[in-house]
């Protein structure tokens, strides 16, 4: 079966136009188990995202072979060895934070009423699964006993509604405020339900703010513990801004293992600090690969990376989520696997990661509360 998928990869072409990924030696392993296919394709960095449709093409052939019923490739990014952002030759992070913009007198972000605490989910870059890490997480608070809001606002890309199954559209209540769905417990809400899937994403700089200002305000929230933001991938100047705007109890950054991905989750970890929001910890996402028949652990993507580079930055390691079918099939059918399986593995994992988060929470509350004063 393996030589049937290889022969299936040396026919197609891969989208950089060059030999394919068989002769190039791209492929990792592949296991097979159960009827499913697991691999990955390691891919030059430059040309990452235009390998992520080639990968879907490549499942959707090699599904097609008899005796195989799924297939999953993930993609990883190497990068060469001198390459700017390659591990040896990467400048070593700041030991210190960046020294945090002066604080105007009155600049203060205002909290949001109703709403405890936010924490934003973000990764340096797009595809390492920070919606699925969102989402379940949001459902790990939830299982621990939280009121929980999911605010959905990756406005290139969101992806919540898939993940959540939301299929309606918001109402408004007397048209001044908008009423947010509810799925497994939790409110949410996102650009994505507010124009139809297929309709182009255009809004750019202050429009995503102002979008993203409207989300937070005039969505009726009504008391939360804790409202959960997927914020957009990357560290660009619209995440740089909304780090800056939106009034954060923390940040949650999401990685894999990879080299590449670490590097952009550094650059995340630096925006938080500059614009002093406390960095909660990193989660490690497809970190590993259980095979369902035997069981046995397979660290493919070279897992661990995340938990050195947190210990090296000095933050908490949250956790490592494994790579599975299981989990992707419940996030692509709206049936998070935290709501889904709640009894199951993955589940344990995301509501451990949820319960370190809280706890980072509750470190970060400032110390210093104003006195009470107390009329006797
Ligand atoms: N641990 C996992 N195991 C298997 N599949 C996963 C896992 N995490 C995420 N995925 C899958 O990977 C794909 C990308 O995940 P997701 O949309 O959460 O990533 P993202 O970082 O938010 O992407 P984007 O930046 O494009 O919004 C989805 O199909 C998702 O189901």
């Amino acid at each position: 079966m393996k030589a049937r998928i290889l022969g299936i990869l040396r026919q197609m072409t891969p989208p950089d136009g060059g030999p394919d990924v068989v002769t190039r030696s791209l492929v990792s392993d592949i296991f097979i188990a159960d009827g499913k296919a697991f691999f990955s394709l390691t891919v030059p960095a430059a040309a990452a995202e235009r390998f992520e449709p080639f990968c879907r093409q490549i499942e959707a052939e090699v599904v097609k072979l008899d005796g195989i019923s799924k297939a999953m490739v993930a993609l990883t990014a190497e990068k060469t060895a001198g390459a700017p952002g390659a591990r040896n030759s990467a400048p070593p992070p700041p030991r210190q934070p960046a020294p945090a913009p002066a604080r105007q007198p009155g600049s203060v972000k205002p909290g949001i009423p109703g709403i405890e605490r936010i924490i934003a989910v973000a990764s340096g870059k797009g595809g390492v699964g920070k919606s699925t890490t969102a989402v379940n997480l949001a459902l790990g608070l939830a299982a621990l006993g939280l009121s929980v809001g999911l605010l959905d606002a990756d406005v290139y890309g969101p992806s919540v509604p898939r993940l959540l199954g939301l299929k309606d559209k918001p109402k408004s209540a007397g048209g001044r405020t908008i009423i947010p769905l509810e799925a497994f417990g939790l409110k949410a809400m996102s650009m994505g339900l507010m124009v139809d899937e297929d309709t182009p994403m255009i809004w750019r700089g202050p429009m995503v703010m102002s979008a993203l200002t409207q989300m937070l305000r005039e969505v009726e929230w009504g008391p939360l513990d804790v409202l959960v933001v997927d914020m957009p991938p990357g560290t660009g100047d619209a995440q740089l801004t909304m780090a800056q705007q939106v009034p954060l109890a923390g940040a949650v950054i999401v990685s894999t293992p990879q080299d590449l991905a670490l590097i952009d989750a550094r650059k995340g970890l630096a925006m938080f600090k500059k614009v002093d929001v406390p960095v909660l910890g990193i989660v490690e996402n497809m970190s590993y690969f259980v095979a369902p028949d035997t069981g046995k652990r397979y660290d493919i993507f070279g897992h661990g990376g995340a938990r050195a580079e947190a210990e090296r930055l000095g933050v908490p390691f949250l956790g490592e989520v494994p790579i599975e079918m299981a989990i992707r099939e419940s996030s692509d059918a709206g049936r998070p696997v935290v709501a889904s399986e709640p009894d199951g593995p993955h589940a344990a994992v995301y509501r451990d990661i949820a319960a370190k988060v809280l706890g980072g929470l509750e470190d970060s509350r400032p110390k210093s509360d104003a006195p009470r004063i107390v009329f006797e």
